[in-house]
């Protein structure tokens, strides 16, 4: 039942999706929409307020007509939501969604069209559960579509470009954003407005867009896609973590009211390497004792938590996030959890991913 259903949701999907003339010496590229600035209007092109993920698929295509000379291009709207609202069920149902297309032999690459706002995690949910080597690439925008200058068919040019390029390949899932391309594990976002938010903090970019060509200078280390043991194939539900931030004084309390509302995992956005506010560690302690897994990464944005510096994780049963910021720790943590709940294994794939 589970898979017919999983075909009617596709065949919905094909109904609604755009279709461009096709040109065999182009590559195939499917765009998926789930809204975001991208696809946001406003009701003047000058004043900052507007609705995200209010235009379809096809008004972003038809504002970028070069982009059919890149690619052969079809759309689909996976979702319709600023990423502030962004579900495990869309992740869920867009990992799905990129695994099936990419396995047809006249599917060359594909371009999610997301919200900045949880676009890195999005994009890092789907490095360690795309099954393929072929590009995957999010892209988004600052300004809406109706804005004066908006940044968006520039940056969804420019990611269909990356996904048409045969160098991209084996390069894990992509964002591509402002002419910079990151990895979907590395990438954050670093400004609340500006149209250069992203960043990768601990790395830099991998590469580059500039005049419809694409520069790599680094490549990426850590296993994603195809080397990734996380399949989410024939999974509907994520496990229930959280993230408590860390501060001077905080109220411990905040610990139980995540150890007696079903969280399986807690991310420690701790202060510095990680580090726990005494009454917080108590806490955390008694959270190990009862089996819910407990993670510190950092609220600094760069740099790694490491295994017992100032906290002694022999003691408290926690592990750490290595190099991965609070929210890109909390996805890991959720694919980790549907494998196992053994703390040691999910250290391992903490400095594995
Ligand atoms: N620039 C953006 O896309 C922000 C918007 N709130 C979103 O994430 O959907």
């Amino acid at each position: 039942q589970k898979k017919k259903n999983q075909r009617a949701e596709i065949t919905q999907e094909a109904a609604t999706a755009t279709r461009s003339a096709r040109d065999k010496n182009l590559p195939n590229i499917v765009i998926l929409a789930t809204g975001g600035t991208i696809a946001g209007a406003g009701t003047s092109s000058v004043s900052a307020g507007y609705t995200a993920g209010k235009l379809p698929i096809e008004d972003l295509l038809n504002a970028v007509p070069e982009a059919k000379k890149v690619a052969n291009l079809d759309g689909e709207q996976v979702a319709s939501v600023g990423s502030q609202a962004m579900t495990d069920s869309v992740w869920l149902k867009l990992a799905k969604r990129v695994n099936q297309l990419l396995e047809r032999s006249d599917v060359d690459g594909i371009v999610i069209t997301h919200g900045t706002d949880t676009q890195g995690e999005t994009a890092f949910f789907l490095d360690l559960t795309v099954k393929s080597n072929k590009p995957v690439v999010l892209v988004g925008a600052m300004r809406s579509a109706t804005a004066i200058s908006a940044d968006g068919p520039k940056n969804l040019y420019d990611a269909i470009v990356v996904a048409s390029n045969k160098s991209s390949i084996g390069r894990g899932v992509l964002v591509a954003m402002n002419e910079e391309i990151f990895s979907g594990r590395d990438v954050t976002k670093m400004n609340t407005t500006s149209t250069a938010t992203f960043q990768a903090p601990n790395t830099g970019p991998l590469g580059y867009i500039y005049d419809g060509k694409v520069s790599w200078y680094h490549s990426v280390l850590r296993k994603h896609t195809t080397q990734s043991v996380f399949d989410v194939m024939h999974v509907d539900e994520l496990p229930k973590v959280d993230i408590l931030y860390g501060y001077s004084n905080p109220d411990p309390t905040l610990m139980d009211c995540l150890m007696n509302n079903g969280t399986k995992g807690i991310i420690i956005a701790g202060v510095g390497n990680g580090n726990l506010y005494p009454t917080v560690e108590k806490k955390v302690k008694e959270a190990t004792a009862k089996g819910i897994v407990v993670v510190r990464a950092s609220r600094a944005v760069s740099g790694r938590v490491t295994l017992n510096g100032e906290t002694d994780d022999k003691a408290l049963g926690t592990i750490v996030s290595d190099d991965l910021n609070p929210e890109k720790a909390r996805v890991l943590l959720q694919l980790a959890l549907l494998k196992t709940s053994n703390p040691a294994q999910i250290q391992e794939y903490f400095f594995e991913y």
